[in-house]
């Protein structure tokens, strides 16, 4: 199924039948991703009385309930109601699901104790390209990323300049493969989502950070159609699905 796009007064055709699936699925237990102090997520047959959801169990149906935090244990994308006094709802700061996106990979260097994510690294990889959304894989890239269990760990992170480079570059759309764009221990400070979000200034209300995406090796770096989507809460962050489309050259 083939789709021309056009975007910029250019034309360009993806492979709708060809999806790059970019999202990490939640599942029950301890296999899961996890990250910022919680449980592991929970998928279970709701209980009351004497029913137990489950049709092995003498249900009608399977009936399940399921506990989770969206920004500890899936793909999510948030709003700046993250870290907002006021609420907003990625549901509704979400109002378009195409983008044309870049993806690039990145070794985060070293810096005392971290790693980091520099603006110059970013610089180097998106050149003068100009995209709504930036899709980032950090390396080692290993299949781990669907289930590592990430407290206390001292991920890597995005460097404030680095943020602040993006804002300057357009980009509305962020998407890593790491818990958060910030520090894990930072005192509250969150200056790259602050940055991001320019909630010092005038405040980028339909700029949107997904974390927690998993890039496969087998995708190449390179300029691709994104398709991204949120489950419907109302919530400042939603479980979310990243698909990208390559450009098919002619
Ligand atoms: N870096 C922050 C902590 C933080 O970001 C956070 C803490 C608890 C639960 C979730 C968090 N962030 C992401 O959703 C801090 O050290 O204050």
């Amino acid at each position: 199924m083939i789709a021309t796009i056009k975007y910029n007064s250019r034309n360009h055709k993806i492979d709708l039948s060809k999806p790059l699936d970019i999202s990490i699925p939640l599942q029950d237990g301890k296999n899961n991703l996890n990250a910022w102090y919680l449980d592991s997520p929970r998928i279970e047959p709701h209980q009351e009385g004497d029913f137990i959801g489950k049709v092995s169990e003498g249900a009608p149906v399977n009936f399940n309930d399921i506990w989770f935090n969206p920004h500890s244990h899936v793909t999510h994308t948030e709003c700046l109601g993250h870290i907002t006094d006021s609420f907003y709802s990625i549901n509704q700061k979400l109002k378009q699901f195409f983008f044309l996106a870049e993806v690039i990979t990145v070794a985060p260097e070293k810096r005392k104790k971290d790693f980091v994510i520099s603006d110059k690294q970013l610089k180097y990889a998106l050149g003068n390209k100009k995209r709504d959304a930036l899709v980032i894989r950090t390396i080692p890239n290993l299949k781990d990323k669907l289930s590592r269990q990430y407290s206390n760990s001292n991920p890597p992170y995005l460097l404030e300049s680095a943020a602040k480079y993006l804002v300057e570059k357009g980009i509305d759309h962020l998407l890593v493969d790491l818990p958060s764009v910030d520090k894990e221990k930072d005192e509250g400070a969150l200056l790259s989502h602050n940055a991001f979000w320019n909630i010092k200034g005038k405040p980028r209300i339909n700029a949107t950070i997904t974390e927690f995406i998993y890039v496969a090796n087998t995708i190449e770096d390179g300029c691709y159609f994104l398709n991204l989507q949120v489950a419907p809460f109302e919530n400042d962050a939603s479980p979310s699905r990243p698909v990208l489309y390559k450009p098919i050259r002619e």
